[in-house]
């Protein structure tokens, strides 16, 4: 490609379906968020050398955030790091994206050099110990720790960096890519899935990667073995494999657009203690196979109730949109959030079965061991429900003390409503709200740089 391209993925919140997902007989509702990952591809560039393709990728937000990787045909597509500096998640895009493309050296001669900024917004990371400046019309945190030292907020920073560096190393090979990358999404998913989940171990159900690539949906996700049964990459039938695994086999998937009602939107609170989800995830499975059948029962329970719970925002989705004498009055009523909200069965519903989650987790977390919904959690939480506006809340994802995650009415403030309370000291809001699309080109690329 001759021209710069930019290209951008969102965060996720994961708000019905943490840990059920990881079984492909559950379906979980994940929301893409306006926190965005971005990648500007740049003209084709050429090296001295003829007898490998190089890609360059820089992340200049962080303390020594470029990876350099040659590659080659000859040796099967492995990516070699040429500056020493790895980054798991980038190497296994570099390596994917390429058995995929398949690109012989003589198509690409005296065009043999990629090169790819990535961008992250603020929201992802903590911003101690940064700086904010201005980056062409841009404004962006610059760090001064490297990437793997400075503290996530949970909004699933590699499955954006994946996806959104897929779709841009990709769109070296596809010269159409950038103005259809709808046309493109499947592939983008699934080429992304295959890399994160090398890079990651094999240990996530896919949803963020799913938010990254499509948004905000409900989500079941693909048999692992779909991937885990993928020879290593560089071996003689890994890119012939890949390609039968990205465009034929059918994944058995669901992912269905789905979004929070209009006139709700979501407030994310950042807890600053983080907690390790690999972690959780081995406890929870713990507990699941030493308490059959009753673990059986509480994953039926909470399936029931993540349905009720998304059957029960479509419902407000629908009255919002009637905007009728009825649905003015319930949605006076959250504002109110007092005793009225009873006379309205869609929000009883939707609380309802939240309740049950949230029941259904703090049994989880009592006889696991795992902190899902523990006592400091539920008494922010209750004291959250409580708040003006707030049709409900609950922990998002695999849960512990890192989030919370607030549905409320598009015009209160919570922040506001929550300065100086002690009850909230720890909450910090983040900047962030639904933002529906999945990953999609920025209409001008030359606005990240300076001038
Ligand atoms: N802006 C970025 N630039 C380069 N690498 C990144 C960036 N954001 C995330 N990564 C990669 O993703 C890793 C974090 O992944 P992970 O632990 O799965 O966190 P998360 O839950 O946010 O996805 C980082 O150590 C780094 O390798
Ligand atoms: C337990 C889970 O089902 C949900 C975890 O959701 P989080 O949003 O907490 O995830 P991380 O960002 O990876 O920490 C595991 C999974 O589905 O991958």
């Amino acid at each position: 490609m001759s021209e710069l391209r930019a290209f951008s993925a969102p965060g996720k919140a994961l708000l019905a379906g943490g840990y059920l997902v990881l079984d492909p007989k559950y379906e979980a509702f994940v929301v893409g968020l306006s926190a965005r990952m971005h990648a500007v591809a740049h003209p084709y560039d050429s090296l001295q050398e003829s007898d490998k393709f190089v890609v360059r990728v820089k992340s200049k937000q962080f303390k020594d955030g470029e990876w350099l990787y040659s590659i080659s045909p000859k040796t099967n597509f492995i990516p070699v790091s040429v500056s020493g500096s790895k980054n798991p998640f980038i190497e296994k895009v570099i390596a994917n994206v390429f058995s995929y493309f398949k690109p012989s050296l003589d198509d690409y001669s005296s065009r043999n050099l990629f090169v790819i900024d990535i961008f992250s917004d603020d929201a992802y990371h903590s911003q101690e110990d940064s700086v904010t400046k201005h980056h062409g019309n841009r404004r962006l945190s610059f760090h001064s720790h490297r990437i793997e030292e400075v503290p996530k907020t949970g909004l699933g920073s590699s499955a954006g960096l994946v996806t959104v560096l897929t779709t841009a190393l990709a769109s070296f090979f596809v010269p159409d890519l950038a103005d259809n990358v709808d046309k493109y999404r499947k592939m983008i998913h699934n080429l992304s899935q295959v890399s994160h989940c090398q890079a990651q171990g094999k240990i996530g159900s896919g949803f963020d990667v799913a938010a990254a690539a499509y948004g905000s949906i409900k989500y079941r996700r693909f048999p692992p073995a779909l991937i885990s049964n993928l020879p290593e990459i560089g071996t003689v039938t890994y890119a012939d494999k890949l390609v039968h695994l990205v465009e034929e086999v059918a994944w058995n998937i669901t992912i269905e657009n789905n979004h929070l009602p209009s006139g709700l939107v979501l407030w994310m609170g950042d807890i600053k203690s983080g907690s390790e989800t690999v972690k959780l995830v081995q406890k929870v499975k713990k507990w699941y196979d030493t308490h059959t059948p009753d673990s059986l029962e509480v994953y039926t329970e909470l399936d029931h109730a993540n349905s009720r719970f998304m059957d029960g925002l479509s419902e407000l989705d629908r009255l919002y949109e009637s905007h009728d004498h009825y649905s003015t009055q319930l949605f006076e009523s959250i504002k109110r959030n007092d005793s009225s909200c009873q006379n309205y069965s869609e929000i009883t519903h939707t609380r309802d079965a939240v309740a049950t989650i949230r029941h259904c987790f703090r049994k989880i977390t009592k006889e696991s061991g795992a902190d899902i919904e523990p006592p400091i959690q539920t008494k922010l939480l209750n004291d959250c429900q409580a708040l003006e506006g707030v049709l409900t809340c609950l922990i998002p994802g695999a849960g512990g003390y890192d989030a919370i995650a607030v549905i409320a009415l598009q015009d209160v403030d919570l922040k506001a409503q929550t300065a100086g309370d002690e009850r909230f000291s720890k909450v910090q809001w983040l900047d962030v709200s639904q933002a529906d699309w999945g990953v999609r080109k920025e209409e001008d690329p030359e606005e990240y740089f300076d001038k």
